[in-house]
């Protein structure tokens, strides 16, 4: 039997919510193993970031270097980069390992505001890693720096989700959960060809913290056990959906997820 792999190069989250941790805890619901390469330690917790230490190009690197040497991930997802050089050095990693599962999830901004991503570093994002990315996964302000268009709409979203596929990525899914206007929150699929709308019940919450990581995780871990990717992000809906619904409520500010609610609903249906 074949186990299945993921590798994240992200951020670490001490407040286990988002980054890294959600990352890893993502993977093993899914029965998938998870591997790391941290590029940032945050101090974390769920109301705010107290600080950011980021670690050294050569420790980056050596992580990298480690897993790709011996563990051979099936899929890899990046998270937040922190800068330039470091997207630089991811893209030239996954382009010198012949990585071809990529799933980039464009962390700019934490939610309570704070920078996780260097200004000047947007450029290198669209230029060495969009072209590489199976899948990019850009909330709604994340698609406008992109593609430097105003999203207010959900044709709008279509037009950015096609800027990013004339940009390089295969497949550009817009998150809809910064779209509060509606009941239903709608996530985009553009695959370069066809749209395809992914639904899922809005609920009234601020515990909401590591969402996006924790979706894209799910869809990291299900390409690595060789699905497609339309099938990766339905269970990935799933899986953010029970996340969210279940609350686990603590914290007094923006709360994490609950990580264990879609196998707990499986197991107890
Ligand atoms: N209140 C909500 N109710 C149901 N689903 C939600 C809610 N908020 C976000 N989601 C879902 O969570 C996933 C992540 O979307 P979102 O747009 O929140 O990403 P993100 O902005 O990167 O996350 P974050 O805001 O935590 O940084 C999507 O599938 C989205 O539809
Ligand atoms: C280390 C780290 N990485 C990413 C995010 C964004 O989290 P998300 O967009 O999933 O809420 C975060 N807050 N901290």
């Amino acid at each position: 039997m074949t186990v299945s792999r993921a590798l994240t190069i992200a951020g670490s989250d001490s407040g286990g919510g988002a980054g890294i941790q959600a990352d890893l805890k993502t993977f093993q619901e899914l029965g998938v193993f998870g591997m790391t390469a941290i590029t940032a330690v945050t101090a974390q917790n769920t109301l705010g970031v107290q600080g950011v230490y980021p670690l050294t190009l050569e420790a980056l690197k050596t992580q990298i270097d480690s897993v790709a040497e011996d563990l051979s991930p099936h899929a890899i997802k990046t998270g937040m980069l922190f800068n330039a050089d470091m997207i630089r050095l991811v893209s030239q990693q996954i382009v010198h390992y012949g990585w071809e599962n990529i799933i980039v999830d464009p962390v700019m901004v934490a939610k309570g505001g704070q920078s996780l991503l260097q200004e000047e570093a947007d450029e290198a994002l669209i230029t060495s890693l969009l072209p590489l990315a199976k899948v990019i996964t850009p909330n709604i302000p994340e698609a406008e720096v992109l593609t430097g268009m105003e999203i207010r709409t959900l044709d709008h979203r279509k037009d950015a989700a096609k800027r990013l596929v004339d940009l390089g990525a295969k497949n550009v899914m817009v998150k809809g959960g910064h779209d509060s206007t509606n009941d239903v929150v709608t996530d985009l699929l553009y695959d370069g060809h066809t749209f395809h709308l992914f639904e899922g019940e809005r609920k009234e919450t601020k515990h909401t913290h590591g969402t996006g990581c924790t979706f894209a995780a799910a869809i990291t871990a299900e390409i690595s056990k060789g699905n497609n990717v339309l099938d990766a992000i339905q269970t990935a809906k799933a899986f953010i959906q029970s996340a969210i619904e279940d609350q686990l409520g603590f914290g007094s500010g923006h709360g994490p997820t609950n990580h264990w609610a879609y196998n707990k609903r499986n197991v107890y249906r």
